[in-house]
Parts: C-alpha cells; structure tokens; sequence
C-alpha cells in the first residue's frame, strides 16, 4: 500500500532536523537522488550522459536549492548545464556549488523568457525546481510566461523536483501554468497531489526519494491500494460457504427508461463472487436481467436475506412535479429505512443519491461521477443558505469536494474519475488510478456499482472486524469501507484497462474481463517492480523506486506495474 503526505506533513517531519541543523544533509540527498533519477531517465532513452545538456529552473527557496546542488553533480558527470533562476534571489549554496561545477547561469526577466525559452527548451532535460512544498498558488510573472512557453516546445524530458511547479502538494489542485513532468523525484514522501487529479495528470511517473524522515512521518494523508493489497482484500469463499453464506446482494436498479443499468449491474454483482442476486425491479426490467443473468433470483415482494443493498443504476432522478419519483425511487427510500435498522451496508448510486438523509452511515458507500457529486453537495449546501458547487468545482479540486462530502454526510464517498477517490468520513481518503480514459462511456458506472455491491455483501459479515483483512493491513475500523470501495475501484480499473487494451471497450468488454481474471487479480498479473537503489536510507539517499506508469504528459498517471 502506498502512503502519501501533505507538504505540511512532510515538512513537519523534516523541521526536527532542520532545527539540528541538518538541513544541508537532507538537501545533499534530495539532490542526489534527483540527480541520479535524471542520469537513469537519459540512460533509459537511450542519451549518454557525458556531453547532454541540462537546465535547472530554479526558484528562490530550496526547492531550487534542490536543483541547483543536482544539476553541479550532472556537471562533475560531464553534462552541460544551464541555471535559469527564476527570481531575484537563489539558494546561496546551491547556486555556488552549481557554478563552481562549471555550471551557466542566467537570470530570468520578463524580457528574456522567450529567449531562455528557445535557448532551453532543446536541452535534454529540463528540472523544473521553482516551486515545492513552500509555494502558495501557482508560478508568476515571468516564471509563468516561461512555463507557458516551454509547454508550447515540448522539451525532451522533464523532472520535477518534489512536485510539478503549480501543483498544489496537498490537493493536486493545479495552478496553471504548469509543465507537464515526465518524472516527479519526490522527497521523504510521496506528496497527496501526485495521486489526485489533476495534479496525478502532471506529475508522471513519481519517484520517491528517501532522505531520512520517514520514520517520523505521521499517519498517511492519502492511501493507495497495490496489488499485494488485492491478494490479501478480494473475497474468496471457505469450504464450508454455501450461496447464503458468501454474501446475497439485494439490487433495486433499472427502471422502464433505464433497464440496462439493472442488467450490468446485476450481472457484474453475480459474476464477481456475491453468493446470490436478488432484483428488485419493474417486470419488463427483470426479464431483461433474467435473460443476461439466469441466477438472478427476482424478488416480487419483499425480498428475503441479503447481507448488502446495491441501490440506483438506471433509476432517474424524481422529476420536478413528482417529488417521490418513481415506484423505483419510493423502493429505493423504503429499502434505505430497513437497510439502516438493519445495519447493512449500501452502495448508493444514481437517482438514489437524491433521497439520502442528511447523515449516513460509513457503510453506506455513494459512488457519484463529479456532476452528481456537485448536485449532491448543492442540494446540501442551499439547504444552508451556502453556495451552490459546480461540477468544474468538483473537477478542479476533486480531493478537497469528496473528502468534504464524506465528513459532511457520514457516508463513504467513492468520486469516480481518471483517478477515482474514496473518501472515508474520518478524513482519510484511498486513491486509485489503475483505470483508462476509455472507461468514460455508458454502462462502465453501473458495471463499478455492481462490483462494489458484491463486494460490500461478501464483506458484510467478518471482513471488517479486528481480525478480518482489513485490520491486518493496518487500515483503522473508520476507514475500512472506503478500503473496500477502493479495492472495487481498483479492480474495475484493471478491467478496464485490459478490456480497452488501447482503444474503445464497452460496458459488456468490461463485464468479460471481471470473473475470468477474478483470483489473478490480486496477485496482480503485472507484477510490481519495486527496486532500492541508491544507498542505504540511513547513510545515505536511497531511492525507492516505483513506477506509477504514467506514459510522458498521458493523460492520468496509472498505476500499473512494469
Ligand atoms: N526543508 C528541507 O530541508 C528540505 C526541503 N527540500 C526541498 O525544499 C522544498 C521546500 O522549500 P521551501 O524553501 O520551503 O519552499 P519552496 O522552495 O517551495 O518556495 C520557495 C519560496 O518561493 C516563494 N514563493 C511561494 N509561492 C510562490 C509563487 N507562487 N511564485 C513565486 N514564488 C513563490 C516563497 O518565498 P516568499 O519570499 O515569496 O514567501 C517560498 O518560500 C521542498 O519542496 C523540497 O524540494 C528537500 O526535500 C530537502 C529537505
Ligand atoms: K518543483
């Protein structure tokens, strides 16, 4: 499982040595390992090192203190290397040991941008260390017209130092301009903003360089679930389990306009180890999911056991002069009553977002896309008399809204995207990225829906007690049904990845990928190449690598392994 950390966090961690006054040490080995991840990015294109050209941007702080000290060591590696110092002062060290190295330095000026621009943007690598932990919004001034420049000139290879300049560390939010990186070096640990969009977009692969604070790091910001995770997490039924035992998922989904919703979410339910599906829907409905899903067992009445409700695919919202929508919607409010007496877990999407009460319980686990989630915090926010929240609100700062709407609500908020987020109502949040562009079409909402339905019935009984494999991953009882959501989340990614293998997939591509691959998934059939290099973390900078496989300036960075 992969922890991520707040600049705040990360910098608190560092202040104790700091204050020791050993803040030259950990630059020394900030800058050596990001040095070394530029030599090994130029050796794996194929670039020899002696005689390539590099530039540093470096801002005034220590991020570019960062830069200044790696790119004096690419110096004594023979490389040629320019410093553009983007502001009116320069870490007086840095700088000094970069232009003993040999290195150029130029200051930049409103008046020269473009020159530097033109003169840089060839080099072989580009470090962009002008804004890390310490910066408040995005680039200014003639740093910003430089960025924008570059971007135009697609340089090479881009590093970042510790984060994208313009990406906020802590959210991921992004302050335009900013560069897109090929790489993100990151230092003591990996920041929040790398693993929510859209900074995810711009950071690349993420390399995480230890200096020697990790053990005082605190509880981690942001967590992501990786394959090893998935063999430990995904349900596999015991000897003694029978059709009863191993999760009956209850499903009130599909309505006379929407009947597919019913149809792919009943059959990703019950082809991903729910024990049984009941349905409960309009008749023309049910015999479309009968007729794809013959196990399906429909339900006229009021239905019998289930462990878990999956409610909402295919159910509109209540139309203006209908409050109570629907007979759908007024099954769906119904079943919300008992779920909750009964203290049963609930996937929550679609039309049944609209008829929550104002708090629910962390079992309860909503899966809206950033519209409905801007609709949903709308509806609660104007209720107080506080503004309404827009989807590009949500797009633009999509950590910030699901975390919100997790604490305000007291669900498990799971916001789907590139990179989808769950949010726990404690705070914590679980980010995945294992999906593809190419899961943005009709149809691949109800699959997810379905797949977590199964899950959060098959988890319903033991999984989140304090001996289950929630607790033995160390996740905290508040959080472990987000930790569900984003097993659900991470494996309907992987679906969808191999279902588009590049290009188009449909809903029921998708469908075709979940039951075969089912118990290869959590071994994780692309194995994760996790490599130490470097030196000892204790002695001396060590670099963990792990590839989040972003292809350079893709869309979404994705956790895949190489
Ligand atoms: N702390 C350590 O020992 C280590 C730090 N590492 C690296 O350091 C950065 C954090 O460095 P810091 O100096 O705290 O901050 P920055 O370098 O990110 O910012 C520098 C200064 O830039 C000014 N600033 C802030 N926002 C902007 C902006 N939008 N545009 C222009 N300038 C901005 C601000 O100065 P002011 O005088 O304007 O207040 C900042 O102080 C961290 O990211 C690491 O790279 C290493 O990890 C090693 C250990
Ligand atoms: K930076």
């Amino acid at each position: 499982m992969i922890s991520a950390f707040t600049g705040t966090q990360v910098r608190e961690a560092e202040q104790p040595l700091l204050d020791s006054g050993e803040g030259a040490v950990l630059m020394q080995r900030a800058a050596h390992g990001l040095a070394a991840a530029v030599v090994r990015e130029l050796q794996r294109r194929g670039r020899r090192i002696y005689g390539s050209a590099v530039t540093v941007l470096a801002g005034k702080g220590n991020n570019g203190g960062d830069g200044l000290f790696a790119a004096a060591k690419l110096a004594s590696r023979g490389m040629r290397t320019t410093a553009v110092l983007t502001a009116d002062a320069a870490h007086p060290e840095a700088l000094a040991a970069f232009l003993s190295a040999g290195g150029r330095a130029h200051r930049l000026a409103p008046e020269n941008a473009e020159e530097l621009a033109v003169l840089t943007a060839g080099d072989d690598a580009i470090i962009d260390s002008v804004l890390g932990t310490g910066a408040r919004g995005g680039l200014r001034g003639a740093a910003a017209e430089l960025v924008s420049l570059l971007q135009e000139l697609r340089p090479a290879l881009v590093v970042a130092c510790d984060i994208p300049s313009g990406v906020d560390a802590d959210t991921g939010e992004v302050h335009w301009p900013v560069l897109p990186a090929d790489v993100t070096v990151t230092f003591g640990g990996i920041k929040a903003g790398l693993l929510a969009d859209p900074g995810e977009e711009y950071a690349g692969r993420v390399e995480l360089v230890r200096i020697g604070i990790e053990h005082r790091l605190p509880a981690a910001s942001l967590l992501r679930l990786e394959a090893p995770d998935l063999t430990a997490l995904v349900p596999s039924p015991g000897r003694r389990d029978h059709k009863y035992s191993r999760g009956v998922l209850g499903v009130v989904a599909g309505s006379e306009r929407y009947p597919g919703a019913a149809v792919l979410s009943v059959q990703s339910a019950s082809a991903t180890g729910a024990g049984m599906v009941r349905y409960l829907g309009p008749g023309s409905v049910a015999r479309h999911v009968l007729a794809r899903t013959p196990e399906a067992v429909v339900e006229e009445g009021s239905p019998g056991r289930v462990q878990a409700w999956l409610l909402g695919p295919g159910i509109p919202d209540p139309e203006p002069g209908e409050p109570d929508g629907d007979e759908q919607l007024r099954r769906v409010r119904d079943t919300l009553e008992a779920a909750r007496a009964a203290g049963q877990p609930v996937v929550v999407d679609a039309g049944a977002l609209g008829v929550l009460p104002a708090r629910c319980p962390a079992h309860w686990i909503l899966t809206p896309h950033a519209g409905e989630l801007a609709a949903f915090l709308s509806r609660r926010h104007t209720a107080r008399g506080e503004a309404a929240v827009t989807r590009d609100d949500v797009g633009s700062r999509p950590l910030h809204f699901a975390r919100l709407a997790a604490t305000d609500s007291g669900a498990t908020v799971l916001l789907k995207g590139a990179t989808t987020l769950v949010a726990s109502p404690s705070g914590a949040v679980f980010s995945q990225s294992e999906g593809t562009p190419w899961l943005a079409t009709a149809g691949s909402g109800d699959v997810l829906a379905g797949l977590l339905g199964s899950l959060a019935a098959q988890y319903a009984e033991t999984a989140m007690d304090d001996d289950g494999p929630f607790a033995a991953l160390g996740i905290a009882p508040e959080d472990r049904w987000a930790a569900a959501a984003a097993v659900a989340a991470s494996l309907h990614g992987r679906a969808g990845s191999r279902a588009s293998d590049g290009g188009p997939l449909t809903a029921r591509a998708l469908l075709r990928e979940l039951p075969e691959r089912w118990p290869a998934w959590g071994t994780g059939t692309r194995s994760r190449s996790v490599s130490m290099t470097g030196r000892d973390p204790i002695r001396h900078a060590a670099v963990l690598l792990w590839h989040i496989a972003a292809p350079p300036r893709a869309g979404g960075g994705t956790l895949s392994a190489t």
